[in-house]
């Protein structure tokens, strides 16, 4: 019955409520969103948890557990952490990649990039309910995810070149600006390499929105990390 019916309808169905945390709430959120946060699972120092909240508290709006070296039962393990944890913060998460995963969570948003899945198989597979993410590395990427009206957020990048994304090679600056410049209505982010020295910069170009993982994940104390990213970025 879903595939039959308009995606302003099945989100209708699905929840329209601000106030109750269904889509029209993600949605809301996202729009207000700032600091997002991709991290991997910290298997090694076991502190996922408090990590977590440290980043939250420190004003981080969106947290995405990204780890590829996650077998799929302690994966959907941690996205139960990574939702509650979030919940309890008023943010949003995000599942990456895998829609089967993002299918078995009640994941506000599903992530995917320009070798994933398309956004419509995303969109037919999961619903109208969850937000949908795509990256983008170049103009006539940004523009195509602009020009879908399925997708609900997409990023920019990498601007610098990042050990995090090995193989990407860094876009610059220059096409942050031209994304700025063409006045997105999609909401967007800056991604890759930004740190505390560089938001600044990546501000002034235009972004207002951005996404890291070692200016937090790296840092010896995530909550200041994070409540410093934030204090850069507008309100
Ligand atoms: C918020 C956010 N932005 C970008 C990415 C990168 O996606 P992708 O290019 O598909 O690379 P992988 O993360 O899958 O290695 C992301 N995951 N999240
Ligand atoms: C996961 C990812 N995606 C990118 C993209 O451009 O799509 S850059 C990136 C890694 C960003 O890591 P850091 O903040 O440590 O540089
Ligand atoms: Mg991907």
């Amino acid at each position: 019955m879903l595939a039959a019916m308009t995606s302003d309808e099945q989100r209708d169905l699905q929840g329209d409520d601000v106030s109750d945390g269904g889509p029209a709430a993600w949605r809301a959120r996202l729009a207000g969103a700032r600091l997002y946060l991709c991290t991997d699972a910290r298997e090694d120092s076991g502190d996922l948890e408090e990590f977590l909240h440290a980043a939250l508290r420190g004003g981080v709006d969106v947290v995405q557990l990204r780890d590829r070296t996650l077998d799929v039962r302690r994966e959907l393990e941690l996205h139960e952490l990574v939702g509650a944890v979030a919940s309890e913060h008023g943010a949003l998460w995000a599942v990456n990649d895998r829609a089967d995963v993002a299918g078995l969570t009640s994941a506000p948003i599903f992530h995917t990039g320009q070798d994933d899945l398309p956004v419509a198989a995303s969109r037919r597979l999961l619903g109208a309910g969850p937000v949908l993410g795509r990256s983008t590395h170049a103009a006539a990427e940004a523009a195509a995810a602009e020009a879908d009206p399925e997708v609900d957020y997409f990023c920019v990048g990498p601007l610098w070149a990042t050990p995090t994304k090995p193989g990407r090679p860094a876009v610059g600056i220059d096409l942050l600006r031209e994304v700025a410049a063409s006045r997105p209505t999609t909401p967007w982010f800056a991604i890759g390499g930004i740190d505390l020295d560089r938001i600044d910069e990546v501000v002034a170009a235009g972004a207002t929105r951005a996404v890291v993982v070692r200016a937090i994940t790296g840092a010896s104390d995530p909550e200041a990390a994070a409540r410093a990213l934030r204090g850069r970025l507008p309100r």
